[in-house]
């Protein structure tokens, strides 16, 4: 049977997504955060479906993107990235400095485009497996394992979003001191089944995260735990937390910002140091890797343009002896399946990966994915082995028309402006 393969359609759905109060060092999660839905139909009618970040400079590169691969075949995975190269990316979207809702490290024009390739990608993946009656993962070279561990990413929370703000209530609790993280973490491991734990960090003075730490230890005993301060330390404050709890961490994650203090910062620990912020491209790689800042690289598909590249990434951390585990920020279960399709055929991943879904109460999807023993099965089926909401995705769309602009970039500084009107982004190192 001979399929056309060829791109007639590409649609693209913004939508706004609930989202709980998480804490982190800029400030604090949006109510609903921005979200965008690729899907890419090919003319023998399969639609294939991607997934990324929504903000409005996401949106100004996806529009014209999309408007490029209608003729094109969705196998030819090679051109998106060249043609991502063809799309102009604005000025003023290049701040030259940590964005404010990714946390990813500096913004670039590449980094942009690259994000909005990867949904394009795993769109294109998605429709190509479903057309070859194949798994994404047997696209990419195939499984390694049946199933992705994960690990639970604990968040510093209030109970709510601050009074008088409209939100969709979450059954979480608040989490502001050791006893509530461990609380959280008791929840995550009776809900989900994790027995690893990542806290992010960064939110209040090191002693008191710390003291969180050293709580979970001691609840968990022997438990890979993780903590991420985002860059907000200096190199003297991370020595200090590192040799405070190192003999219970399996990595400190970002302890401080840039290259430089994060080589530092290594060359005095024995405490393995991680990272998606000073390694988030191919061209941030030679110097961080020559110059040992970093034993564990931290991938995740849309900030390296796609399931492909994050290959090519494990493939480079694989020589130079670095290690690789996942990073997320919110994302739904179309980038779950994505991501543990892909997490699937990388040999050397060998920490469980972070994901974000747990907190997300709304998907776009008629069955979410779920956690067995922390752990994701991997799909068989054809494509991603995910199946879009129509509905679902028309009413979150419809929350993403009916907002006046507001939530439609994520900006958490400005959310944690609507509870401290004085609040501004802390600058770094804060600690
Ligand atoms: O460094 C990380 O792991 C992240 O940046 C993940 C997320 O962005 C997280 O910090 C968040 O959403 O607040
Ligand atoms: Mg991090």
């Amino acid at each position: 049977m001979t399929r056309d393969l060829t791109i007639a359609a590409v649609r693209l759905t913004p939508i706004l997504v609930a989202d709980p109060p998480l804490l982190n060092t800029q400030g604090v999660h949006q109510p609903y955060t921005p979200r965008l839905i690729v899907e890419v139909e090919t003319a023998d009618g399969i639609t294939g479906v991607g997934e990324t970040y929504g903000d409005a400079k996401y949106l100004e590169l996806a529009r014209p993107f999309a408007g490029k691969l209608v003729g094109r075949q969705v196998s030819d995975l090679g051109a998106l990235l060249l043609l991502a190269d063809e799309v102009a990316v604005d000025a003023s979207r290049v701040l030259g400095r940590v964005d404010v809702g990714g946390l990813r490290g500096v913004q670039t024009a590449d980094k942009l485009r690259l994000s909005v390739v990867s949904g394009f990608e795993v769109a294109c993946l998605d429709a190509l497996g479903k057309s070859l009656g194949l798994p994404v993962h047997a696209l990419l070279g195939g499984k390694v394992r049946d199933a992705v561990e994960y690990s639970a990413y604990l968040f510093y929370k209030w109970a709510g979003h601050p009074e008088g703000v409209p939100s969709e209530k979450d059954d979480w609790g608040a989490a502001v001191d050791p006893a509530g993280i461990v609380a959280q973490a008791r929840a995550f491991t009776d809900r989900y089944g994790f027995s690893s734990f990542k806290l992010k960090g960064g939110v209040f003075p090191p002693e008191e995260e710390t003291a969180a730490v050293r709580a979970l230890a001691e609840a968990f005993p022997g438990h890979p735990l993780r903590l991420d301060p985002n860059g907000a330390w200096s190199v003297e404050t991370s020595l200090k937390v590192a040799a405070e709890i190192g003999d219970v961490l399996e990595y400190l994650e970002d302890p401080a910002l840039g290259t430089p203090a994060m080589a530092e910062v290594a060359a005095r620990t024995g405490v393995p140091l991680a990272t998606n912020m000073c390694v988030t491209t191919f061209a941030e790689v030679q110097e961080a890797f020559t110059k040992g800042a970093v034993q564990v690289v931290l991938s995740d598909h849309h900030y390296w343009g796609g399931l492909r590249n994050t290959q090519q990434l494990a493939a480079v951390c694989r020589t130079f002896g670095v290690g690789v585990s996942m990073h997320s920020n919110t994302h739904l279960g179309i980038s779950l399946a994505a991501m543990t399709h892909v997490a699937a055929t990388v040999p050397n991943l060998h920490h469980a990966c972070d994901s974000h879904y747990p907190w997300q109460s709304e998907d776009v999807l008629t069955e979410r994915l779920t956690f067995d023993g922390g752990r994701v099965t991997v799909s068989d089926a054809p494509g991603l082995g995910v199946e879009l909401d129509r509905d679902r995705l028309a009413f979150l769309h419809q929350r993403w028309l009916d907002d006046d602009g507001t939530l439609r970039d994520r900006d958490d500084a400005a959310a944690m402006r609507v509870a401290d009107p004085g609040w501004v982004t802390p600058s770094v190192p804060r600690w």
